[in-house]
């Protein structure tokens, strides 16, 4: 099936952002409503530094019963908890240090197994058994996009984007941007997703957008493409900079 997609354009970043936040909140707390818990997968990059400060303070903060909540990481930069590149280091620091989210609720990827592979092993048994607590599905992926495509740590023409539908998580190797090594929730996991939220922001990024939306191509050399989600919806939420049309 394909999922029901929508696309939303804003003038600017700082619309763009706040724009997200709304979205964001008002779909955890609809989540929160309906099941009285929320399973959410958060991607890093300029999500760290421009929407998780916005989910941090009000009115978006006040919307969401925190207490309610699971987060789990799309990708993860294979680096200590302490390196300035860690993902879930940039998260506590600008939403989930500020936000009333317990330590048993944030299930950071481990990277501190010498051994990646094992790490993710681990990481996958913790993000298949918190679907099954969440009827299967993450109430919210949110992904961002960087100007080669690549989307959580999913590059174009990487062996991930071909892992078996069975494997949640996999290990990147050799990523084109730093730092090369990493672990990242599969297509099939993101997938599992009742809604995936893309923000994208920046002329660099004009292209990649085009080819992303585009019905054609492909879909190895563009992963976002990849993103499909069966039972869930797509929100594309762009600044006019990153949107093709202009
Ligand atoms: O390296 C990464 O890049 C993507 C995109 O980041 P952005 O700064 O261009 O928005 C990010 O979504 C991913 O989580 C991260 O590891």
């Amino acid at each position: 099936m394909t999922p029901q997609r929508t696309i939303e354009v804003y003038d600017n970043a700082d619309e763009l952002y706040r724009a997200a936040a709304a979205l964001v909140a008002a779909q955890l707390a609809a989540a929160l409503n309906e099941r009285g818990r929320a399973l959410v997968a958060l991607s890093g990059g300029s999500l760290t530094t421009r929407l998780y400060p916005l989910l941090a303070n009000p009115p978006w903060r006040d919307q969401i019963d925190w207490g309610g909540l699971s987060v789990l990481f799309a990708d993860e930069r294979y680096v200590p908890f302490d390196d300035a590149e860690n993902t879930y280091r940039a998260t506590r620091q600008t939403l989930l240090d500020h936000v009333p989210v317990q330590a048993d609720q944030v299930f950071p990827a481990p990277t501190y197994y010498r051994d990646p592979e094992q790490a993710a092993a681990i990481y996958q048994q913790q993000a298949a058994a918190l679907l099954a607590v969440h009827g299967g599905a993450f109430d919210v992926v949110l992904l961002g996009m960087g100007p080669d495509g690549h989307t959580a740590s999913l590059f174009p023409r990487y062996p991930a984007l071909t892992a078996p539908a069975d494997r949640l998580v996999v290990v990147v190797r050799d990523a084109p941007k730093p730092p090369p090594l990493r672990l990242s929730l599969t297509p099939a996991a993101l997938n599992a997703a009742r809604a995936v939220i893309f923000v994208v922001s920046g002329a660099d990024k004009a292209a990649a957008v085009a080819a992303a939306l585009a019905e054609t191509g492909d879909p190895l050399d563009q992963p976002t493409r990849l993103i499909q989600p069966a039972e869930g919806k797509i929100y594309w939420l762009l600044d006019r900079a990153a949107n093709p049309q202009g």
